[in-house]
């Protein structure tokens, strides 16, 4: 059973839960702590340059997920936030690489000028490396009041994540996949599965298991995880057709400017939204055992299909 955290009490409780100003809270603390967590050391140049792109705004939905999940499960936020951050600095790893010229060559980020074109490509790969490698650090080292074993497991499952059969591996798909429209959907599922799902799985998840949460929560929480996650790209894959280069913060139209395959590519715009509204219902479902405590997750999911950027 589900030991339901005071906060995720009250707040699933309230009458009218407002996921902009649950968002807008969380993110404030989720900034506050990067923030805290990254001083400038010596080399100034790399951890400025590492600071550029972690505090580079972004809507912080990995360290939230894991917050609200953490939560949920009975645990506090305190416990959680060293792997929110470390969740955080793997994202952006992997948005500074994936922007690089020898991968999606973009010029914009979150708004501003993309690492390697203020700090040079030698530097951003450097940047990308030391969050990387900080994220690891950080949680082995400031996570508190959670038993050695449930750490364990998260940074275990943080390596499998970015690793090779996850993110990495997702991202030689995407690459390769380039050119190729008439790919799978099968094949795209699974890119996007590697390439975004697996971060935003184990966000949801870690957070379960700092909160010890029993094996029937976790694999609850890994099925809505799992849906969300390919409901993420399937929008982002969207908004990159619809949205602005403004409201992006990125360069919109790149995916079809490099002929990579996408969900709107195989269905269109409509089939591609109607696939993710049914992923994001199906997650829905799968927190109906939580009652109101799981207002925050759900909330987290409509959103996911209905956000702007
Ligand atoms: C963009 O993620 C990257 C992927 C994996 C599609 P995001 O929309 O969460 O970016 P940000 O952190 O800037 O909000
Ligand atoms: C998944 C990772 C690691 C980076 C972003 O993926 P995309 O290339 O599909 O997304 P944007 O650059 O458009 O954010
Ligand atoms: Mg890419
Ligand atoms: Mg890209």
């Amino acid at each position: 059973m589900v030991t339901t955290g005071e906060q995720a009490r009250k707040i699933g409780q309230a009458e009218t839960f407002s996921l902009a100003s649950y968002l807008q809270e969380r993110a404030a603390i989720v900034e506050e702590a990067l923030d805290r967590s990254l001083p400038i050391g010596d080399p100034a140049k790399i951890y400025e340059a590492m600071r550029y792109s972690l505090l580079a705004g972004g809507k912080r939905l990995r360290p939230i997920l894991c917050l609200a999940s953490c939560e949920l499960s009975g645990g506090s936020i305190e416990m959680a936030l060293p792997t929110a951050c470390a969740l955080e600095m793997i994202h952006t790893m992997s948005l500074i690489h994936d922007d690089l010229p020898a991968m999606d060559n973009d010029d914009y980020r979150r708004g501003k000028l993309t690492n390697h074109k203020v700090f040079g490509e030698d530097i951003a790969i450097l940047a990308g490396d030391g969050l990387l490698a900080y994220a690891f650090e950080y949680v082995a080292t400031r996570t508190r009041g959670v038993p050695p074993l449930q750490i364990i497991d998260v940074l275990a499952r943080l390596g499998r994540t970015v690793g090779a059969a996850g993110l990495v591996g997702g991202q030689v798909l995407d690459l390769e996949s380039e050119g190729k429209p008439d790919i799978s959907a099968e094949t795209l599922s699974f890119i996007h599965t590697l390439k975004t799902g697996a971060l935003l799985e184990t966000s949801v998840v870690s957070g379960a298991i700092l909160a010890g949460a029993s094996p029937e929560d976790i694999d609850r929480l890994t099925r809505y995880a799992k849906n969300i996650g390919l409901a993420f790209q399937i929008v982002d894959d969207v908004l990159d057709i619809t949205a602005t280069t403004e409201e992006l913060g990125k360069t919109a139209g790149k995916d079809l400017q490099a002929q990579k395959a996408t969900y709107p590519s195989l269905w269109g715009i409509e089939g591609s939204m109607s696939r993710a509204r049914e992923l994001v219902e199906e997650a829905i479902e799968r927190l109906s055992v939580y009652g109101p405590a799981a207002e925050p997750l759900r909330a987290i999911a409509r959103y996911i299909v209905s956000r702007k950027n």
